[in-house]
């Protein structure tokens, strides 16, 4: 037990495998909890320690913390399907939220008091303005934005009780992929429009569905904030830093603050694939907004978040190069 660490729960998955390498790249050692119910442990590096187990179980959190002195915790893990949190609400209140308290009381029985959590747009539910600010009113419209709001409140809560800081980052569309190749979106059966497109452009799929063309946008397609992964996980990295040098408690959008529709992420693709994708007009699908757009203003200002990757095209590129990987087998 020589060095603080941090640990990281769903480390195996997409956004948390890039921020381990975001980490190790600041020099923060980490350690990785991952149930592999949707991760890849081969996406987190050989050397970092990999325990196999659930964030809701206190015997692998509280060997963890005794094993490891760990400084702060970065909690990714959690259930991301918004339909399916409609269909099976208790499942997504159990794993998001039940566990997570489990996780904070761990936390709390261990004295570690900096904590960086994965929550999202979905907490604003129906926005009242396209671009949305941290002080937008949260009216989440399906059980998966609720359960990521009630571990905010948990998080409000437990700081003003006692000496506990924490980062809520509200991420908006995350997209891509690491641009050296080491990671990237792999979960089967992926609903997001940036994979599902790149499955199609590599001959996985047969064809990509519009969910609504008849929006009250430009171009009659949803408009949404993408943000590279990779941006993504140093703002965590930064958020680390943050509450290190004892920044106080921050609840932050994730986004870059520009938005694109569904028919140009289509024909970003197209392009850069050179693949004519099958597209299929369908029906909207329940739940969607028409537009949703990070003002992310109090990121770059409290975090001196740069961004690196604020570019469609490098996004669906680096996105396209994982899908590629994937189909070689890598
Ligand atoms: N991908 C997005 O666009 C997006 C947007 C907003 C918020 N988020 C949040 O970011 C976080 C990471 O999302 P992701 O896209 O990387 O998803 P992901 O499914 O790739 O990663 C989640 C990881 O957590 C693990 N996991 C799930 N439940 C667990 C449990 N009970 N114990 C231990 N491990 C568990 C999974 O095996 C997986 O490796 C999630 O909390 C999600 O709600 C994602
Ligand atoms: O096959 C598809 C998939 C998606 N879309 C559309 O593309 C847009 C983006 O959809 P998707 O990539 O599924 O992302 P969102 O539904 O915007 O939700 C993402 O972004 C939210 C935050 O904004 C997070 O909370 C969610 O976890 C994450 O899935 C939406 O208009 C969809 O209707 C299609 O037209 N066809």
């Amino acid at each position: 037990m020589t060095e603080d660490k941090v640990l990281i729960t769903g480390g195996a998955g997409y956004i948390g495998s890039h921020t381990v390498l975001a980490c190790q790249e600041r020099a923060y050692p980490v350690v990785v909890l991952d149930n592999l119910a949707k991760g890849r442990r081969d996406l987190v590096p050989a050397e970092v320690p990999f325990y196999l187990g659930d964030v809701g179980d206190k015997t692998v959190l509280d060997r963890i913390f005794n094993e490891h002195r760990i400084s702060a915790v970065m909690h990714f893990a959690g259930d991301i399907v918004v339909p399916e949190s409609v269909v099976a609400p208790l499942t997504y209140y159990a794993n998001n939220t039940c566990k997570t308290r489990q996780l904070l009381q761990t936390c709390v029985d261990h004295d570690i008091n900096r904590f960086v959590f994965s929550s999202t747009a979905a907490v604003y539910g129906q926005p009242e303005t396209a671009s949305v600010s941290e002080t937008a009113p949260t009216r989440p419209v399906n059980p998966y934005g609720t359960s990521k709001l009630m571990v905010e409140w948990m998080l409000r809560d437990l700081a003003v009780a006692q000496d506990f800081r924490y980062v809520a980052l509200r991420y908006f569309n995350v997209a891509g992929a690491d641009p050296l190749g080491r990671t990237g979106q792999s979960t089967p059966g992926a609903t997001h429009l940036i994979k599902i497109a790149c499955e199609v452009a590599t001959g996985k799929r047969a064809e990509l569905q519009v969910f609504g063309n008849d929006y009250d946008t430009p171009d009659g397609t949803c408009i949404r904030d993408y943000i590279h992964v990779s941006d993504l996980a140093r703002a965590h990295v930064s958020a680390l830093t943050h509450l290190r040098d004892q920044g106080h408690s921050l609840t932050l959008n994730c986004g870059y603050g520009r938005g694109y529709s569904v028919r140009q992420v289509i024909e970003g693709i197209k392009q850069l694939s050179g693949v004519d994708l099958r597209v299929r007009t369908a029906p909207r699908r329940a739940g969607d907004v028409a537009a949703l757009v990070a003002d992310a203003s109090r990121l770059k200002a409290s975090l001196n978040w740069v961004p690196e990757h604020d570019n469609l095209d490098f996004i669906l590129s680096t996105a396209l190069d994982w899908e590629e990987r994937l189909s070689a087998g890598g």
